[in-house]
């Protein structure tokens, strides 16, 4: 089984005052509260030394997107490598907020994640369809289509993450049905499993993202082939964010949807 993986990603949000959450996340992680969930938050770049600082040992922490090159005339920009060296294990990339924001192509994409291996990182690879792709039937043409065009030759479970995040559902409350979910993750799993082997296919870790929070976390994260969450909005709150990475721990491997009658006594009368 692997490890659930739960990331939260902040977004444009957050001030050196936000720290008083990660302390919050790191003592709940110390007192055994998330056993068995990784954990990493991606704060905004400004962040992150000091985010690293607080949850050194506890989780990780990784960048919300990376330049393809190492170093250069890229003002604004910044390089896997300068993730690595301020403490960074993970980076997002192709997330659907810098596809639109900064008319990233599924090639740029494909250049990051490459960027990313170069570093030592591990690419958050984000896929999803738009609402009118999935009016129209085309959620799972998109999904192939992204997976051919980002992910390069040379994928290994290790080190590489894929979040699929339907479009219509970050930010919004609104999340696909179980089954939607089910069906979008059971294609990207066939689709890496045929193109890498079963073994890298199966190692590769899911991540689902779109309006997680602690009510719908535990249903969401019990799916087939859902092996964590790219948390948003509800990263933002320590109280929130443990909620969720508490429902996808998984110490003694049990489902928790499977009735437990470990400390039932039954005598014969
Ligand atoms: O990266 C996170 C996703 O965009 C989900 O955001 P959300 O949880 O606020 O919907």
């Amino acid at each position: 089984m692997t490890t659930p993986l739960i990331a939260g990603n902040w977004k444009m949000n957050g001030m050196l005052r936000s720290l008083t959450e990660l302390k919050g996340i790191a003592d709940a992680v110390k007192d055994g509260r998330t056993e068995g969930c990784e954990i990493v938050i991606c704060p905004p770049a400004t962040m992150l030394s000091a985010s690293r600082g607080i949850l050194h040992n506890v989780a990780k922490v990784g960048g919300q997107d990376c330049h393809s090159e190492a170093k250069g005339a890229h003002t604004g920009d910044i390089a896997a490598e300068m993730l690595k060296d301020v403490g960074a294990s993970f980076v997002i990339v192709g997330h659907s907020e810098r596809r639109a924001d900064h008319a990233e192509s599924d090639e740029i994409v494909k250049a990051k994640v490459n960027a990313a291996w170069r570093a030592g990182l591990v690419p958050i690879l984000c896929i999803g369809e738009t609402q009118g792709e999935r009016d129209e039937g085309k959620t799972l043409d998109r999904l192939g289509e992204q997976l051919a065009g980002c992910v390069p030759s040379g994928a290994r479970g290790d080190r590489l993450v894929v979040a699929y995040e339907p479009i219509w559902a970050i930010g919004t409350g609104r999340t696909p049905s179980s089954g939607e979910v089910a069906e979008a993750h059971a294609f990207i799993r066939k689709t890496l499993t045929d193109r890498f082997g079963r073994e890298t296919g199966e190692a590769i870790r899911l991540l689902y993202g779109g309006s997680v929070n602690p009510g719908n976390a535990l249903e969401l994260l019990h799916i087939d082939n859902v092996d964590g969450a790219l948390v948003g909005g509800a990263s933002l709150k320590a109280a929130d964010f443990i909620a969720i990475c508490e429902h996808a721990a998984r110490p003694d491997g049990r489902d928790p949807f499977e009735p437990d009658f470990s400390d039932l006594e039954i005598g014969l009368e």
